[in-house]
């Protein structure tokens, strides 16, 4: 990560107060380097992240609140997983608040807990580094600390190839950026659209497969819109061609910034460009629903970077949770646990994609009562090919 041109996107998440936004703004401010937007609070970025990392306190009775029932440290570790967050990085935070402090032996407690979560959760423990820090007083952030002499480091063996580190640093500089895909057709989900004064209509967002370059004729859903691409940025500076995991802003012919908004996505027109959707299928869980869901549930779904209200249309099969295996037929109701396969209806056009396609688009996470009520995986879509795409109007 601190290398130039490596991206990976790292979420941040753990029970309240464990420490996020210190560790954070201890990384971001030595590091100067980091891009502030990559390193996000879970809520902004679940869906997009490469790695997470999980922040638990180490301090007497913060960590055991954070792994209680009614912490947020599994809940917010399950949702990693379930959304396709394959890689997790644990820090033990607050060390230097341990009884002792930088307790050896409390650190090892700390592992064995979220070590057994983790597993049954679906992670394999043993791919998993953790590093004992203070994101207060900064030991093992940047720099090895002298408090901790029996912390030598953390090594763990992946498919991807190893990876070791004594600071959280060096272990996030050995994270393996995911194979991306280059070569499938173009995504780019966008983030924001600007208007700049002497360039015109400015899109941002990050590419999720394909390519982007000068002069190719984007396809923008649930828009409707063609535009051709001017130039686009990175960092401030020109590319010739941009690449899946790059932020970029790009300016466009002759669209107005009205006609673009966050959640459209951006497509290349001439291969399988992108389109909106009528229905789709989806395998949920209910996660923390206090009632029953019953068809015709709508809670907002929070998909690449779009929000919309979406309604359980139909509850097609209740599943094993596990297993994935069928259970029952046309459940009246689901609970919190429950895993189901249903449809769901956007209740205004939205561009997602199956998981099998293009996974970026193809998960999401359902809210409703100001939290997480259900994660999901698409299945299918069906794409709504009622009306034709129109070419940008001119506006001045
Ligand atoms: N002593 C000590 N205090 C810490 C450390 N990390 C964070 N804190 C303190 O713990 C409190 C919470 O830290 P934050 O970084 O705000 O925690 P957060 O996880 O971002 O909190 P939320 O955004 O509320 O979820 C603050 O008072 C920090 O100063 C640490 O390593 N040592």
């Amino acid at each position: 990560m601190g290398k130039e041109k490596t991206h990976v996107n790292v979420v941040i998440i753990g029970h309240v107060d464990s420490g996020k936004s210190t560790t954070t703004g201890h990384l971001v401010y030595k590091c100067g380097g980091i891009d502030q937007r990559r390193l996000e609070k879970f809520e902004k970025a679940a869906a997009q992240a490469d790695v997470a990392l999980l922040v638990v306190s180490a301090a007497k009775g913060e960590y055991e609140a954070g792994v209680s029932r009614s912490g947020q440290t599994r809940e917010h570790a399950l949702l990693a997983y379930t959304l396709g967050v394959k890689q997790i990085i644990v820090c033990v935070n607050k060390m230097d608040l341990s009884e002792p402090p930088y307790s050896q032996k409390r650190f090892d407690e700390v592992v064995r807990g979220v070590s057994g979560f983790l597993k049954k959760i679906g992670y394999d423990p043993t791919t998993v580094p953790f590093v004992p820090i203070s994101g207060w007083t900064g030991e093992n952030m940047i720099t090895a600390t002298q408090k901790m002499p029996w912390f030598q480091g953390w090594k763990v063996r992946r498919r991807e190839g190893n990876s070791s580190g004594r600071t959280l640093l060096e272990v996030l500089d050995s994270i393996h950026p995911p194979v991306r895909t280059i070569n499938k057709p173009l995504r780019l989900p966008l983030q924001d659209v600007y208007k700049i004064g002497g360039v015109g209509t400015v899109p941002v967002g990050k590419i999720e497969s394909g390519v982007l370059k000068p002069g190719m004729t984007l396809m923008f859903s649930p828009a409707k819109l063609t535009a051709e691409v001017k130039s686009i940025e990175m960092h401030h500076q020109g590319l010739q061609a941009a690449l899946p995991g790059h932020n970029v802003g790009f300016n466009i012919k002759n669209v107005a910034v009205k006609n673009l908004r966050r959640g459209d996505v951006a497509g290349n027109a001439q291969q399988d460009p992108p389109s909106d959707v009528s229905s789709f299928e989806a395998q949920v869980i209910i996660l923390n629903h206090p009632g029953k869901v019953k068809a015709g549930y709508s809670p907002v779904l929070d998909c690449h970077t779009a929000h919309v209200t979406c309604r359980f249309a139909e509850l097609k099969e209740k599943l094993d949770r596990r297993t994935g295996k069928k259970l029952e037929d046309q459940p009246q109701i689901l609970m919190s646990g429950d895993a189901a396969t249903v449809k769901l209806v956007p209740i205004k056009p939205m561009c997602v994609e199956s998981f099998f396609t293009y996974p970026p688009l193809g998960r999401f996470a359902a809210r409703d009562l100001k939290q997480t009520v259900a994660v999901g995986v698409i299945k299918s879509v069906d794409k709504d090919h009622g009306s034709k795409p129109t070419k940008a109007q001119v506006f001045k």
